[in-house]
């Protein structure tokens, strides 16, 4: 079986792009999906994306973790998949597409700078040396002295695996203050159990996190990834934070054919 494929990347967090409105794509195959992200025996990703149809929206994004299984929302993933159906010419320069938290909003420019509407966030869990928040995907909020030289693999896999979230897991991000309106972040993704250059629901979540707690009043904040920039902007009205955006580049890299 030969499957075409379009390889996208979102300040360096990368996925396998597939146009699934025929409905082709043999959704519960894990094995499959794990193996097309494999960077040795595939084509290699953090992540796999289906665009389909969908009857109410634009289109419906079905979002899958390079260890094969269907996970909950992808910031940098919603954005390439934007840049996708601009490609495929299935929207313009806006859109609204549903995905597995809901419906999206985003636009699209002519230097594939893309802007997607998160989900609104109306709980912040404010612990001592770490703050929780759901913008999509769980994210784990942890400011590091030393952020350059922290160990994300490892100690970003022993809070994921520890007893603070259980079966589910989190995903873990280490963060440090650059200045009130730029922060930089590395994050440890559930699902791909390994850092990424980037996690766009993770810098949204820092982003949100850093406001919530006092590190800054800012509601517009950089994000520097190891991928390269995002931008976070939002609302706050009281401990509610509505119209979150999520901004960056989303590129394509290269399209293919693959035997399975
Ligand atoms: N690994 C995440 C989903 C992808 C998040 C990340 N790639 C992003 O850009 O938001 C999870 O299973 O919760």
């Amino acid at each position: 079986m030969q499957i075409e494929f379009y390889k996208y990347q979102g300040t360096g967090n990368d996925f396998v792009m597939i146009d699934n409105r025929s409905g082709f794509f043999p959704k519960e195959d894990v094995k499959l999906v794990e193996r097309l992200c494999n960077r040795r025996f595939g084509i290699g990703a953090d992540g796999l994306i289906l665009l389909e149809n969908d009857a109410e929206t634009d289109f419906r994004m079905v979002y899958y973790n390079s260890d094969g299984n269907e996970s909950s929302m992808c910031g940098n993933g919603g954005r390439c998949l934007v840049a996708f159906a601009n490609q495929l010419g299935v929207i313009e320069h806006k859109t609204t597409f549903i995905a597995t938290d809901g419906l999206h909003y985003a636009t699209v420019n002519d230097n594939s700078i893309v802007s997607l509407q998160m989900i609104d966030v109306v709980e912040v869990q404010k612990k001592d040396s770490y703050t929780f928040l759901n913008t999509g995907s769980p994210h784990h909020v942890q400011i590091v002295d030393d952020l350059e030289h922290y160990n994300v693999k490892e100690n970003g896999a022993a809070i994921r695996y520890g007893s603070l979230y259980g079966q589910k897991g989190s995903n873990i991000n280490f963060v440090k203050k650059v200045n009130d309106a730029e922060f930089s972040l590395r994050t440890y993704e559930r699902g791909v159990e390994d850092e990424t250059l980037a996690c766009g629901t993770g810098a949204t979540a820092v982003a949100i996190a850093m406001n919530a707690t006092g590190q800054t009043d800012k509601t517009s904040i950089d994000i520097n990834v190891e991928g390269g920039k995002l931008a976070v902007s939002f609302d706050k009205l009281g401990e509610h934070f509505t119209n979150v955006f999520l901004i960056g580049p989303a590129k394509f890299v290269f399209k293919g054919i693959i035997e399975i």
